[in-house]
């Protein structure tokens, strides 16, 4: 997973690649990173996809919860501090590692959250198993008050080096953009990786495999002749 945050001149931006794996399989190849927290606070997660989805989805049920109560739109901060006291008193066992961003009535903000309750607060931020090609992106090329277009370029850049450089990310790019008027959730914003028809057909005629034995035998007698493990 790559997972990037990234502050410019009129909001925030967040994006992650789509690849989901478990173990060296790739489970799911457009999968969303991005969680909805509230209209203007979103989250991106790397780590246990269940944990990153649920964890999210709690945070942003309470947070609801807190804006009704206090009758204000909510904090990002607020967002920040609910998930870092729920990871931390579960001593990382759940593991989701966050990028919080959003605009609340006190500007746009950028943190990240690890699985242990650490915490950050920076202009740019990078998370998961491609958060060093990432991050190799924003430190050569991110400016302080950027453009909306020139972050949201860094940013797919950013994903696109894991993408590129780390088998544990891939597929596609996913951006949202957060600025204090409105939110622009870019679903597959870009695509780098379209399978391209196949060069041949593959059509083999029937029989191309020819049949080298064939028994009809008694379930009972089906050991001797193939290998059956134990369930
Ligand atoms: C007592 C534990 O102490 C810790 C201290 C620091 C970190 C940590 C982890 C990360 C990080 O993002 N790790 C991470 C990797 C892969 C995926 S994944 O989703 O791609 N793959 C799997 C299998 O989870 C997620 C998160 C991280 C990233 C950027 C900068 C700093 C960072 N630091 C973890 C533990």
């Amino acid at each position: 997973t790559t997972i990037v945050g990234c502050l410019y001149d009129g909001g925030v931006v967040i994006a992650a690649d789509t690849r989901a794996t478990s173990g060296p399989i790739v489970a799911d190849k457009n999968c969303e990173k991005l969680h909805y927290i509230s209209p203007q606070i979103w989250c991106a997660g790397a780590g246990t996809a269940a944990d990153t989805e649920f964890t999210t989805a709690l945070i942003s049920s309470n947070l609801e919860l807190h804006a009704l109560s206090t009758g204000r739109k909510p904090r990002v901060v607020t967002v920040m501090t609910m998930l870092k006291q729920h990871l931390f008193r579960y001593q990382g066992h759940i593991g989701a590692y966050l990028v919080v961003a959003g605009c609340d009535p006190t500007g746009a903000h950028l943190f990240t959250v690890h699985a242990h309750g650490s915490t950050d607060k920076l202009p740019y931020v990078t998370m998961g198993s491609g958060s060093l090609a990432a991050m190799s992106v924003f430190e050569t090329q991110w400016k302080r008050d950027m453009t909306r277009e020139a972050a949201v370029a860094l940013c797919a850049d950013a994903i696109q080096a894991g993408i590129f450089n780390d088998l544990g990310s891939g597929s596609n790019v996913d951006v949202c953009v957060i600025t204090p008027e409105k939110t622009q959730l870019m679903r597959n914003f870009i695509t780098p990786n379209v399978r391209e028809k196949k060069k041949r057909d593959y059509k083999f005629q029937r029989g191309t495999t020819a049949w080298l034995d064939e028994r009809v035998v008694k379930r009972e007698e089906i050991r001797k002749y193939v290998s059956v493990e134990e369930v």
